[in-house]
């Protein structure tokens, strides 16, 4: 319920005064509509069904005859059929106004509440996505974004169905307190009633997001390792997977269907035996004059139907509770994981980045799971010098790429510090200063369902197709996309799976390379390239030397040559750290082991 008062809180901020003129609309409209069903009274005693005399006995009969008296009106047929058109009419309109400005509201609360989600996403520490699944996103963006526009929807028509019932108890009272009483009185037990629907409907509502939550999960999984599925001819346990989850889904469906098949027939027998019991009261206990029965059966023929109603929406709005709290539980989570360099003053462009003597890392310590003594990166004290080639090297999970995440700010130390130029990486311009100074190539080079062109335009929007086709040379993509029929417009799969690796890995670096960046990062870049290509970014790289920080992460010691500077890990230490030539002689060293086992590969 808090959940629901906390969106409930949002949609006012949001709708401001609309909300206010949409629940207007409906008190407006539930009058009308009220009067339209007291009209029908005096056109019976028109038509003879009931006596003239009588209906000036009904309360607001007596007041509008008063009213059109004044008026000097005849109460003839054509001006009560009239006034009966103009009212129904009248309703009919502003039912249609209220639809539109309700549909207004929530389609736009429902934007403004995507877009938050997805800007506290976009903007959360690399940190917090590091201990979730990307799966769990996708759910929230799109089934449970969805489940709380239907829950919003639920709630405008509960407080729509609300105030009509307010507005016709409160006509029916006016006619006929006594009856009016006995009906609320078994409306209000059968609410009470109705409570245990409510409670069973919530239940499955939770089964329904964790059930969804699997769904997503595994599908994203499947469809990712499509590849590994067909080629270990994976695909009966798969389907094994996805039968189970499916009848899991259809039993939670069906049995949200009989809580709510089950409460709608018991409100309905329910229903029929009141309103039995109602006229039987009504005529033969309370000698109810038969215009007035008439008129509180016509009310509450109309008013029975949403009162139904709102049990079922109660039903279904309590099922959705649950993707309420996701999205509440995802907003707070990213505000308190939210990357300090997306602040107010930090919306525009980075400043660039002026750094003189280097990068450096003063006693770091690391851990990705702080309840838990496995470091990632213990006492690593490295310098990186400015505009120099410095490559980390080391064995798989020697926490090569957890320095490098370091070093582009994207995780901050548990102890100890990183620093520019003698400056604490924690302060934040400096942070979104490196940020827009780092170009990154990652070991599995993500491209978009885009163009070449768009692909590359992404991180330098003003290039022109000269500079698109210099960085294209550079990364020594620029030959096989001259024999693309549409060159820079071809479109590339998505994530680029209508390229080879080697091919996206040159894509990406020309990427990088497009950003001019002050760092250069490449994690692993090179290393679905053929020899031949990879000479080729080698040279392009020995050329940058000088005019960039490079930072290379290098399985391939060949490739690291060049470099002026090699850092050497080993289970979260820096071990080694010096020039390739002063590390190879050390054939005790980590990198002389590590330069030894690769050439005995070779042979
Ligand atoms: N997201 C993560 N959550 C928990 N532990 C992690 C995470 N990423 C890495 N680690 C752990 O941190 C240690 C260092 O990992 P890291 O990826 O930095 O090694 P690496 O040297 O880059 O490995 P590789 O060469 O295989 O890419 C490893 O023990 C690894 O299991």
């Amino acid at each position: 319920m808090k959940d629901l008062f906390y969106f409930i809180g949002k949609l006012n901020g949001f709708a401001g005064y609309r909300l206010y003129l949409n629940m207007l609309l409906i008190l407006v409209i539930s009058l009308l509509e009220g009067i339209g069903i007291y009209m029908i009274i005096p056109l019976l005693g028109m038509i003879g069904i009931v006596e003239q005399a009588s209906l000036s006995g009904i309360p607001l009969i007596s007041s509008m005859e008063k009213i059109i008296d004044g008026w000097s009106w005849e109460l003839s047929l054509q001006s009560v059929l009239g006034l009966y058109v103009v009212i129904v009419g009248g309703q009919a309109l502003l039912s249609r106004c209220q639809a539109l400005l309700n549909g207004r509201i929530l389609q736009g609360f429902i934007r403004t509440l995507r877009m938050q989600t997805y800007e506290g996403l976009i903007h959360a520490k690399w940190e917090f996505f590091l201990r979730r699944r990307t799966s769990d996103f996708h759910h929230i963006m799109s089934s449970e974004l969805g489940r709380v526009n239907q829950g919003t929807f639920l709630f405008l028509q509960m407080i729509s169905a609300f105030l009509f019932t307010v507005i016709q108890i409160a006509l029916a009272f006016w006619l006929s307190p006594v009856l009016s009483a006995l009906v609320l009185l078994a409306g209000g037990s059968l609410v009470l009633f109705g409570r245990r629907f409510v409670r069973k409907s919530k239940v499955v509502g939770e089964q329904t997001t964790a059930l969804s939550r699997h769904y997503f999960a595994g599908i994203q999984e499947h469809f990712n390792g499509i590849k590994d599925i067909k080629s270990n001819q994976l695909e009966p346990s798969h389907l094994n997977w996805f039968n189970h989850l499916s009848r899991r889904m259809e039993e939670n469906f069906i049995q949200y269907g009989k809580i709510n098949a089950m409460s709608q027939l018991i409100y309905r027998l329910a229903s029929v035996v009141l309103i039995a019991g109602f006229v039987y009261a009504a005529i033969e206990i309370l000698k109810t004059p038969p215009e007035q029965l008439v008129l509180i059966v016509l009310i509450f023929s109309r008013l029975w139907p949403r009162f139904i109603g709102i049990q079922s929406h109660a039903e279904q709005l309590v099922s959705q509770f649950p993707a309420f709290r996701a999205i509440r539980q995802l907003q707070s989570d990213v505000e308190s994981d939210r990357e300090r360099i997306h602040t107010e003053e930090n919306t525009g462009k980075a400043l660039p980045l002026r750094m003189n003597q280097g990068i450096q890392c003063r006693e770091v310590d690391y851990r990705y799971d702080s309840s838990l003594p496995v470091y990632a990166l213990r006492s690593v004290n490295v310098h990186i010098p400015v505009n120099r080639m410095t490559a980390i090297v080391g064995k798989s999970g020697s926490g090569k790429s957890t320095l490098m995440d370091l070093l582009m700010g994207l995780i901050q130390p548990e102890r100890g510090e990183v620093l520019i130029d003698g400056v604490s990486l924690r302060e934040e311009t400096l942070l979104h200063t490196l940020r827009g100074a780092v170009g990154y190539v990652p070991q599995d080079p993500f491209l978009f369902h885009e163009s070449i062109r768009d692909n590359l335009k992404m991180v330098s929007p003003e290039a022109s197709d000269e500079e698109l086709w210099e960085a294209l040379d550079f990364s020594a993509a620029g030959d096989f996309v001259r024999t693309l029929p549409l060159g820079l417009d071809t479109v590339i799969g998505d994530r680029g799976v209508r390229l080879s690796g080697g091919e996206r890995q040159r894509l990406v670096l020309a990427r990088a390379i497009l950003k001019k960046p002050s760092i250069l990062v490449l994690d692993e870049a090179t290393s679905a390239l053929d020899s031949e290509n990879e000479q080729l970014i080698q040279d392009a790289l020995d050329q940058l030397k000088g005019t960039m920080t490079i930072i290379v992460i290098a399985h391939r010691l060949s490739t690291i040559r060049h470099a002026d500077q090699v850092i050497v890990m080993e289970q979260g230490y820096v071990v080694q750290q010096g020039g390739y030539k002063q590390l190879s002689q050390d054939h005790q060293g980590t990198f002389g082991q590590l330069l030894q086992a690769q050439t005995r590969t070779a042979l």
